[in-house]
């Protein structure tokens, strides 16, 4: 795909100053920009006019962003950066930390987990001249996404991981990293399994020709076998209200369970059972019965908008090494440090209940000058001390909780042929998506033997049951997915080997009436920042979520720059009058 325009825009002072559209400009950049601080966003011709439009109509977000930044949206082969102010925003956000005055004193900024939200804080806060010290408390980066190898060499991961076209912060980082190659993009479909006609599937093709929402209209009508004419228009009929409402009908669907959602507009079951049953298991691991409406209106009106929003991408081997070490190595080049096996046992406080220091769980004590909670919220309640309990903003994490999840992975004895180098919905009662890992990771590939991985879910009734009966019960839906090839008693493919993760608590469980209790990640205790995809960013707890929840954490803190640089010299005025007064008294 070739891109011969380029649109630039000059943000300076929180405004957008000048937008260039210019063929001339598009292999370097625009006069008067500076190279060091440009973002990049890549737009091809036929979309440029509608950049622009789009740039103008922007203004209002570079008011969001306290310090001048420039971005400029050149010359870029990457199909999947979409034109859309999304995009612009992550790309303004990033270049914010990059260009912001080099601080006088740097902030020593602890964070505790190193999962994707605990390395994009420290990313960006090392980008901006501060120094993390990032604790993890296991001997592995990456939290959810996790991965170990075994005895034989081979990888298995926490849970098996899409990244999709609307990650714009994520596509950024990746960007920022220099590893934009690692992620192996799949042709622009949705294939589900027919659980009437095993072994069949059904495909939603997204022409490339049309934009959005056209290409995912077009997708939806030209699929007869998941959903009739009549269904598709009541179905129409029933989401008409979130596209006259946007945003705030959206939002106003939070109190909702899908299920009651559908039923209320009037939505046959058949859509239900058909669609919403693979998405809600997808999105969030539980059931349309339980999941709330806001979460996939959330997820249509990302995958709807932009013309690559639901393109999916699998990362070319294991995320700790492939997408988590690249952070670690930038991190660490900033004077950043990255601590694993460093568990954080206790939140210590002063008498103002402010933060002394963490307390890690060999006794050691950590102090800096402000402090992150980039753990899951599950964790971050345990650890929550006594004085903190009763404030608002911490008692509301109460109804956050996190559901558990099974990742599966299975070894045959050959290649199975009944599938597709994309992910599948196996719209099986007790499994969500899989993907033949031999075929859609590069680092995983075998052209002899296939490795399914398949997201076990809902889990809440498997979650203390043995492996052995987790793999039986997997064998029975795979029977029904590959009929020629598999068989339960393993007459057919046999298992060479197999591994199960599981995760008791893993991402919130989205049910009605969670946003609210979402918490900003500057939380009323001065110096003291949360991050994790559960805090409040406008995407769902994902792992695009998890790296613009480090971003707002970062920005939260370089926003409240003076007040910590106070706290800082207040604290070791403190320590140096102590230190003076025992010297005076001789004590030791
Ligand atoms: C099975 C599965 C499939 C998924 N599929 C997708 C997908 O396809 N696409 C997608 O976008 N998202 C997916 N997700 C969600 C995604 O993985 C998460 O949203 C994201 O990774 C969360 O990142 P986080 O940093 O907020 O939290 P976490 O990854 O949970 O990180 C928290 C970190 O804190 C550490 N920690 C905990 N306690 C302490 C302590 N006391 N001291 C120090 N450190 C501590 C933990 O070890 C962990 O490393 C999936 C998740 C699962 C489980």
């Amino acid at each position: 795909m070739g891109f011969s325009g380029a649109v630039s825009a000059v943000i300076s002072g929180g405004v957008i100053q000048r937008s260039y559209l210019s063929n001339a400009t598009s292999r370097g950049l625009p006069s008067g920009v500076d190279p060091a601080c440009s973002g990049v966003l890549a737009f091809k011709d036929s979309d440029v006019l509608g950049s622009r439009l789009r740039l103008r109509s922007s203004r209002s977000l570079a008011k969001k962003h306290s310090s001048p930044f420039q971005v400029v949206c050149a010359d870029c082969p990457r199909p999947e950066l979409e034109n859309t102010v999304n995009f612009l925003e992550a790309a303004a956000l990033s270049a914010s930390f990059r260009t912001s005055p080099s601080p006088a004193r740097p902030l020593e900024v602890v964070i505790a987990g190193a999962g994707l939200a605990g390395l994009s804080t420290a990313k960006y806060l090392a980008d901006a001249g501060h120094k993390p010290i990032l604790l993890e408390a296991r001997d592995v980066l990456g939290g959810k996404v996790a991965a170990w190898k075994d005895n034989d060499g081979d990888w298995y991961e926490t849970g098996l991981h899409i990244f999709f076209g609307a990650y714009p912060n994520m596509q950024n980082l990746f960007g920022e990293l220099g590893i934009n190659d690692r992620l192996q993009w799949k042709e622009h479909s949705m294939i589900f399994a027919m659980p009437n006609k095993p072994g069949e599937f059904s495909r939603f093709d997204f022409p490339e020709a049309l934009p959005a929402p056209l290409n995912g209209i077009w997708a939806i009508l030209r699929n007869n076998e998941m959903l009739n004419w009549p269904e598709k228009v009541q179905f129409a009929i029933g989401l008409l209200p979130a596209m006259v409402g946007g945003q705030s009908y959206i939002e106003a669907q939070d109190g909702l369970t899908v299920a009651e959602w559908m039923r209320r507009q009037g939505v046959p079951d058949r859509v239900n059972d058909e669609v919403f049953i693979a998405m809600s298991k997808a999105l969030n691991f539980i059931n349309p019965d339980e999941l709330s409406m806001q979460c996939i209106l959330i997820a249509l009106n990302r995958f709807l908008q932009e013309k690559h929003g639901s393109k999916m991408a699998f990362l070319d081997g294991n995320p700790p090494e492939r997408l988590c070490m690249p952070i670690v190595d930038h991190i660490q080049s900033l004077g950043g440090q990255v601590q694993l096996n460093s568990r954080i046992q206790k939140i210590e406080l002063n008498s103002d209940k402010t933060v002394k220091h963490f307390t890690l769980s060999n006794g050691s004590i950590i102090r800096g000058d402000v402090y992150v909670f980039a753990t899951q919220v599950d964790i971050l309640k345990l650890l929550l001390p006594q004085e903190w309990k009763e404030i608002s903003y911490f008692k509301r994490l109460e109804k956050l909780v996190g559901v558990p999840v099974i990742n599966v992975h299975i070894w045959f004895d050959r290649k199975l042929k009944n599938t597709y180098d994309h992910l599948l919905f196996s719209r099986s009662p007790i499994l969500s998506v899989y993907a033949d890992m031999s075929v859609t990771c590069k680092e995983y590939y075998d052209p002899n033997r296939s490795v399914l991985e398949l997201v076990f879910a809902p889990a809440e009734e498997w979650i203390s049951r043995s492996d052995s009966e987790i793999i039986d019960a997997t064998m029975r839906e795979l029977a029904k997915l590959f009929p020629d090839e598999i068989a339960a008693d393993q007459s057919k493919a046999k298992i060479v080997k197999y591994h199960v993760v599981k995760t008791p608590r893993s991402v919130y469980k989205t049910v009605p009436n969670c946003e609210p209790c979402r918490p900003l990640q500057r939380s009323p205790i001065e110096g003291f920042y949360l991050a994790g995809d559960y805090t409040k960013q406008k995407y769902l707890a994902s792992m695009e979520g998890a790296v613009l929840s480090g971003k707002l954490c970062a920005q939260a803190i370089l926003q409240d720059y003076e007040l910590l640089v106070a706290r800082k010299l207040r604290n070791l005025q403190t320590e140096a009058t102590v230190a003076s007064v025992m010297d005076a008294k001789n004590i030791k």
